[in-house]
């Protein structure tokens, strides 16, 4: 009998091109995503060198980045930004890629448009010059960030070349209580195994309370296995990815989709198959989490107060946690739901979909922001923005205050305008919470999208469960 193997080892098996002693392999890739920030010298390595694109179609660039939030209509007035985007839009003229600009509808974060068109699918390698890369495995995909001249690499040969991982499985058993979401379970992840405690494996999420979880809910928890120090995470396709995918401009149609099916159903882990590290977690006892420090392990209940670094052991750890105590402005034992708040950014690969936007104006609707609150809803693409619109939710949110923008990274990252003042606090629904991440001196503490929307209104933390 054939070795059981897990999600990862058959994905894996099905694209060794070349395997060297050292375990060394070459690995095929199915997808690449490309964006304006780790793009430019591959390009031009690509030029220099006088080679071609060895598989344009299989190749997709959009622009995500840098892009004003604002109307971009016009043009692009910041001359950096315009020069960085204008520079992706000559790459894929002259090296014959497909292009999403600024105006496209089917333009945003590169993580949103590649499941949306379909471009994303099960079984497949794929990869991108962006670390948040690990989003495409929600639908039983190896995917991954890599390096700039990584990206060359791939341009050129439609290869990388890569070592395995070992194999990891985090299963999370039970039902989510009501109020508590996808992202709550990945930052309780991250809490419990720390933001090394992936380092070196490709994780596959398994249990009831994933196979429950909506697409976009896997997309978010499989988005931050890289702050949990993971190379990449997967869930194994079922019949929600089939519907989510069916019909995708990009996704196989006809007798191609029959045929593809039946592969993707072969995409499990076979029963016996061997993990080097497992970890289980309840669903049926998480709280909704908020991050106090500068790092996404930094959670606690938003039931719970500011821990006592004073209370580690470890003398870096304890220096390290008591530095982001004072970055963030807080004192130890403080009450999560006493901390207030300046911003609220509602957006990104993590909680930028649409799913994410019906969660937030549930909460908000017929409610107005806080008067000492700014806050913004940056929808994850052109095609999230207008989906959001034929629902008349962006009526809901912007009769409650927020700010409704065009599609982007915007304040995930603050590479464009988009940014928090020195000392401002933020509750956001991005992935990274560290020093200066959404400009300098900010402060962000990472929520769930009905945990930001919730204390958008309020104009601090409040537990979404008993909010109302
Ligand atoms: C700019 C890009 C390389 C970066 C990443 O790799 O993740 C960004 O998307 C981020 O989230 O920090
Ligand atoms: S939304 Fe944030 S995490 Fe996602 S790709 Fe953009 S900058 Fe990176």
């Amino acid at each position: 009998m054939a070795q059981a193997r897990t999600l990862y080892d058959k994905i894996w098996d099905d694209h060794v091109v070349d395997q060297q002693d050292d375990g060394t392999c070459l690995l095929y890739i199915d997808r690449h995503l490309v964006h304006e920030v780790t793009s430019p010298q591959a390009f031009e390595g690509l030029r220099v060198a006088g080679r071609q694109v060895r598989q344009p179609h299989k190749t997709l660039a959009v622009v995500d980045h840098n892009v004003p939030t604002t109307d971009r209509s016009h043009g692009i007035e910041d001359p950096e930004s315009a020069t960085q985007v204008e520079t992706l839009a000559q790459n894929a003229r002259d090296f014959g890629i497909e292009y999403y600009n600024e105006l496209d509808r089917r333009q945003g974060i590169v993580h949103v448009v590649g499941p949306e068109q379909g471009f994303t699918l099960p079984g497949m390698t794929i990869v991108c010059g962006d670390s948040h890369t690990s989003t495409h495995g929600a639908f039983g995909a190896l995917a991954h960030g890599i390096g700039t001249s990584e990206v060359e690499h791939v341009l050129a040969t439609q290869t990388l070349i890569q070592k395995k991982a070992k194999n990891m499985r985090v299963t999370v058993d039970g039902q989510l209580p009501a109020g508590v979401t996808a992202k709550d379970i990945i930052l309780a992840i991250i809490g419990e195994i720390g933001t090394a405690g992936g380092t070196g494996h490709v994780i596959e999420y398994a249990g009831e309370a994933i196979r429950s979880l909506s697409m976009e809910g896997r997309m978010t928890i499989c988005n931050m296995s890289i702050e949990g120090g993971a190379r990449a995470g997967m869930v194994a396709p079922d019949e929600k990815t089939y519907a989510y995918l069916k019909d995708k401009p990009k996704a196989p149609k006809g007798e191609a989709w029959d045929a593809a099916v039946r592969y993707w159903d072969s995409l499990r882990t076979d029963e016996g198959a061997f993990f080097d590290t497992e970890i289980r977690l309840d669903a049926a006892n998480l709280p909704p989490i908020v991050t106090w420090g500068t790092s996404p392990e930094d959670v606690v209940s938003v039931t719970g107060v500011v821990p006592n670094p004073d209370d580690i052991q470890d003398e870096n750890k304890r220096r390290s946690k008591w530095r982001a105590l004072e970055y963030m402005g807080l004192t130890p034992g403080t009450k999560i739901t006493d901390i207030t708040l300046d911003r609220v950014f509602i957006g990104s690969c993590t909680n930028g979909r649409i799913e994410d936007l019906r969660a937030v104006a549930k909460v908000v609707e017929g409610k107005r922001v806080a008067e000492s609150v700014n806050a913004m809803i940056v929808p994850g693409s052109g095609i999230v923005k207008m989906q959001a619109e034929a629902e008349g939710l962006d009526k809901i949110f912007k009769a409650a205050g927020f700010d409704w923008r065009e599609p982007g990274c915007s304040m995930c990252l603050a590479m464009n305008a988009d940014r928090l003042a020195p000392g401002e606090r933020c509750a956001s629904t991005s992935n990274r919470n560290f020093e200066g991440r959404q400009g300098f001196k900010g402060r962000t503490h990472l929520v769930s999208p009905a945990m930001a929307a919730a204390a958008a209104i309020a104009g601090r933390f409040v537990d979404i469960r008993t909010f109302g």
